[in-house]
């Protein structure tokens, strides 16, 4: 049995709020709604699309009818990106380069919708990087429930596991599941660190070998 470490994407290996901004923006602005500032824009993020759509109509008083287009709308501009607005953090790469030589099965398990997710993977050369890739819309569920991060342990084989991610849902779905948790403090949490629990923490790649060897 395999040792895995599952990542969360958007927040915990990529500043990808610009990008999502941008998407969202463009489709308010063209509405004629406001847009939204970038520390506003990251408090929608965490629960996936759907989530995020319903609390930016929400914020511009907009009615429920309209959501279906413009989710649909975001997600297409999602679909489309150059991402150059999505920059890795640093010591990312280098970090994904050691684990992959050392052996460690790596998946993702995200809440962003699949199809953007292994977008970006793309954009950033990582898509042979990552064996499994479970987004918000691959299950019937999502984060915090438990059955995303379970099926990506399950499609490693992995007896081993340590789940890497950056907010207060990336930690309930850890504790659902019972895998060990490191929380990257950097992204984009909306709670602080002493109430999002965390078997780790750490604000800079550099320290995340330490964490390795003491969970593996
Ligand atoms: O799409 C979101 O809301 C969050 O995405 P994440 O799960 O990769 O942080
Ligand atoms: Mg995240």
């Amino acid at each position: 049995m395999a040792k895995a470490v599952i990542f969360d994407l958007d927040g915990t290996l990529i500043d990808s709020a610009p990008e999502i901004q941008d998407a969202v923006n463009r489709v308010w602005t063209s509405r004629g709604f406001e847009p939204f500032d970038l520390p506003t824009l990251i408090s929608f993020v965490g629960n996936g699309l759907p989530t995020l759509v319903r609390l930016a109509m929400e914020a511009r008083d907009i009615q429920g009818e309209a959501y279906r287009s413009l989710h649909d709308e975001v997600l297409d501009i999602y679909n489309a990106a150059d991402g150059s607005l999505t920059k890795p953090y640093e010591g990312v790469s280098e970090t994904l380069e050691d684990l992959s030589l050392q052996g460690f099965r790596l998946g993702i398990c995200t809440n962003k919708p699949e199809g953007a997710a292994r977008h970006v993977l793309r954009l950033l050369g990582w898509d042979d990087v990552f064996e499994v890739v479970i987004g918000g819309d691959t299950l019937a569920w999502r984060k915090p429930d438990r059955r995303p991060l379970d099926a990506v342990c399950e499609a490693l084989g992995a007896s081993s596991v340590l789940y890497v991610g950056d907010s207060e849902v990336d930690a309930e779905t850890a504790v659902a599941a019972n895998v060990k948790f490191a929380l990257f403090t950097e992204g984009y949490r909306k709670s602080p660190l002493s109430q999002i629990p965390h078997d780790y923490r750490f604000s800079n790649y550099d320290a995340f070998s330490k964490i390795l060897m003491d969970v593996f």
